[in-house]
């Protein structure tokens, strides 16, 4: 049998996905984070992984080039990416908010809004009637209110550190964050007890 193609996000849900991936019996013995290797095969050679930036699994997925993606759901809502999401691994918890200086911003007729998530927020804004200006940034977004470059923030927020440090607050919660788990949809259709039983193994050690 094919092995199934896995995108897998670098970065901070690297571990726990690898450790969660060890835990069904899956071992990559060649891995390295270090290494400038990109691909990998467990040693049953049933899973080719692609180790790629997390922004850009869910469009590894969408194109068919990995037939499943575990990336988390920022990503996923960000991207728009018409795949299926199919389990929550419980991992890499965090939220997306709207954060700023204070509340008074959100009385402003025509807010400025930066993020690394543009389409969510413009998404956000857009359903609650509130025209913005969005600014696009890679990083480091708690410095656009202190330095006046937008109004508010649409970021993850995980202990709060990062914005109580910047002298900002939560003015409101968008959506519960975690890793997630998606498939192709033709992959899904083609290869369905493959998946399927990938996904079981997984479900199985979440339980
Ligand atoms: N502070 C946080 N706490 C918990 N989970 C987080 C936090 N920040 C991000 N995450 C989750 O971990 C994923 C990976 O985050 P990470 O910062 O490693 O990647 P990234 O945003 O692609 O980083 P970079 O752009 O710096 O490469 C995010 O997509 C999100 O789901
Ligand atoms: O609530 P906290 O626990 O402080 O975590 C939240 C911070 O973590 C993420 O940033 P990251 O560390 O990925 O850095 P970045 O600014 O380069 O995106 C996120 O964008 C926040 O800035």
């Amino acid at each position: 049998m094919h092995p199934i193609t896995l995108a897998l996000a670098k970065g901070r849900t690297t571990d726990s996905t690898l450790r969660l991936l060890n835990k069904v019996g899956y071992f990559f013995e060649d891995f390295d984070e270090n290494s400038r290797k990109l691909v990998f095969f467990d040693v049953n050679q049933e899973i080719k992984l692609l180790f790629v930036k997390a922004v850009d699994v869910p469009t590894y997925v969408e194109k068919g080039a990995a037939d499943i993606g575990i990336v988390g759901k920022d990503n996923i809502l960000e991207s728009g990416a018409d795949v299926y999401e199919m389990l929550d691994l419980h991992e890499g918890k965090c939220k997306f908010v709207v954060a700023g200086k204070n509340r008074e911003t959100f009385a402003l007729k025509n807010l400025t809004v930066a993020s690394k998530y543009p389409s969510v927020a413009a998404n956000f804004f857009q359903k609650q009637g509130i025209n913005t200006e969005t600014i696009k940034l890679n990083g480091s977004v708690e410095l656009a209110p202190l330095i006046g470059m937008a109004d508010v923030i649409v970021d993850i927020v995980e202990t709060g550190r990062t914005l109580r440090e910047n002298g900002l607050v939560i003015l409101e919660e968008l959506e519960e964050i975690s890793t997630r788990l998606i498939t192709n949809k033709a992959s899904f259709a083609t290869k369905t007890e493959q998946i399927e039983g990938f996904i079981h193994k997984l479900q199985q050690v979440l339980e």
